[in-house]
């Protein structure tokens, strides 16, 4: 068996993703997530012009050999364009084997762990009460863990939360960088008060998750953790930019409070210190951005060893094929635990149909071979591509910040 043919599909449902198709001369296909929020065109040109023409002709089932192709032989190792690409790569050809061997993915990786996928949902207002609403409406779905996010009196815009109510958060929502505005100290000063009116509304067993979006030093992420210890978080993420793993060592000196790290990771490389010292408590680098199946696996056994869990990014930046891949890795993997759940559009839906199913809080993972996604490619070629950048973050004085 070759790869005949390999194609990226650029379409936008609402927002850009790009996936990757990879076709054998025996007719079956696999498809990847190549999609890099405000960066999706560098991950196709990489892909079309170092990639794929390297593809053609290789057989599909060497999973392994072809990773380290990709990985070694790039000379320019890591970054998350060439991660993002090999994931792309690595999911098309799980997706394929599976195929061929007529099971589910998950059986493929050694069958259930779990009968279902416990979520979280993304609860988010632009004050303490609006987000008390989501909360309420979302548990009233089922859902056992929740992530809130709300808006700080004094800062115009926050990671998160919608400009205006009922919009669908995206914050990829210009051509160029929206220029936010940040303040430490207005945030730690307030979203204590957040956490401390969840619990008195929804009690002591909900799982309450936030999102700190890179933007403290490891003192101040030190202070906010002692400060939250009364409620208990399932973890706070993103504390601190990661690329000092170091600074986590600050940070576990001073709080119980849970850690998740590594949505912006792209490899094991990444979290290697973090798990050793045993400085976090969850691993959030996504299969898309991660370098796919085959590298994810080793980080999460790398994981495992130090009683770390995974807690896959599952944004609507990352499409379906990386959410339907993620179920079925969540479905196996032994360390799971909890999956990030930001529903698609309907339009997003139906431009990628999926096996995989949502209800009362869980996914259940389908049980069609393969990953269960698949493209519609007539209907993605009617949402052209508009480039689309993230934010970037200022101080008060001006300052560039971490967005
Ligand atoms: O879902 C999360 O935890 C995020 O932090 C979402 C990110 O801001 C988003 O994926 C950036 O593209
Ligand atoms: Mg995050």
């Amino acid at each position: 068996m070759k790869i005949e043919q390999a194609y990226t599909i650029v379409t936008s449902p609402g927002r850009n993703f790009v996936t990757l198709k990879v076709v054998t001369d025996e007719g079956v296909y696999g498809i990847g997530d190549a999609t890099l929020n405000g960066r999706e065109m560098a991950v196709v040109a990489y892909l079309e012009e170092h990639v794929i023409p390297a593809l053609i002709g290789r057989d599909p089932q060497r999973i392994e050999d072809i990773w380290h192709y990709l990985y070694r032989g790039a000379y320019w190792r890591r970054g998350p364009v060439t991660m993002s690409a090999i994931a792309a790569v690595d999911l098309a050809l799980w997706d394929i084997k599976a195929k061929l061997a007529g099971m589910p993915l998950y059986q493929l990786l050694g069958g259930k762990s779990r009968e279902r996928v416990m979520t979280y949902a993304h609860c988010t207002g632009k004050d303490i009460d609006a987000c008390l609403e989501e909360v309420k409406a979302h548990v009233a779905l089922g859902y056992r863990a929740v992530r809130v996010q709300a808006g700080i009196p004094g800062i115009p815009t926050i990671y998160g939360v919608a400009k205006r109510e009922g919009e669908r958060y995206e914050p990829a929502d210009a051509e160029l960088p929206a220029e936010h505005v940040w303040s430490t100290e207005k945030y730690l000063n307030h979203v204590p008060k957040l956490f401390a009116a969840v619990r008195e509304h929804f009690g002591d067993d909900l799982h309450v998750l936030h999102d700190v979006h890179h933007r403290l030093t490891p003192i101040e992420a030190a202070r906010l953790g002692k400060a939250v210890e009364p409620y208990h978080l399932f973890w706070l993420e993103d504390c601190v930019p990661a690329e000092n793993q170091e600074g986590f060592r600050l940070i576990r000196q001073h709080t119980t409070t849970p850690l998740a790290v590594g949505e912006v990771f792209n490899s094991i490389h990444d979290y290697r210190e973090l798990l050793e010292n045993q400085w976090i408590d969850y691993i959030r680098m996504p299969l898309s951005h991660g370098g796919g199946i085959t590298h994810m696996r080793r980080v999460a056994d790398l994981a495992g060893l130090y009683h770390v869990r995974t807690g896959f990014h599952g944004p609507t930046d990352l499409s379906p094929v990386c959410l339907g891949a993620a179920v079925h890795f969540d479905t196996w993997v032994p360390n799971f635990g909890i999956q990030e759940h930001m529903p698609h559009t309907e339009e997003t839906d139906a431009v990628f149909p999926h096996d995989y199913c949502f209800e009362d809080g869980h996914f259940i993972v389908g049980e069609a071979p393969g990953h269960g996604v698949d493209i519609d490619e007539a209907l993605a070629k009617q949402y052209p591509y508009k480039r689309a950048s993230l934010p970037v973050n200022r101080l008060e004085d001006g300052t560039l910040w971490h967005w």
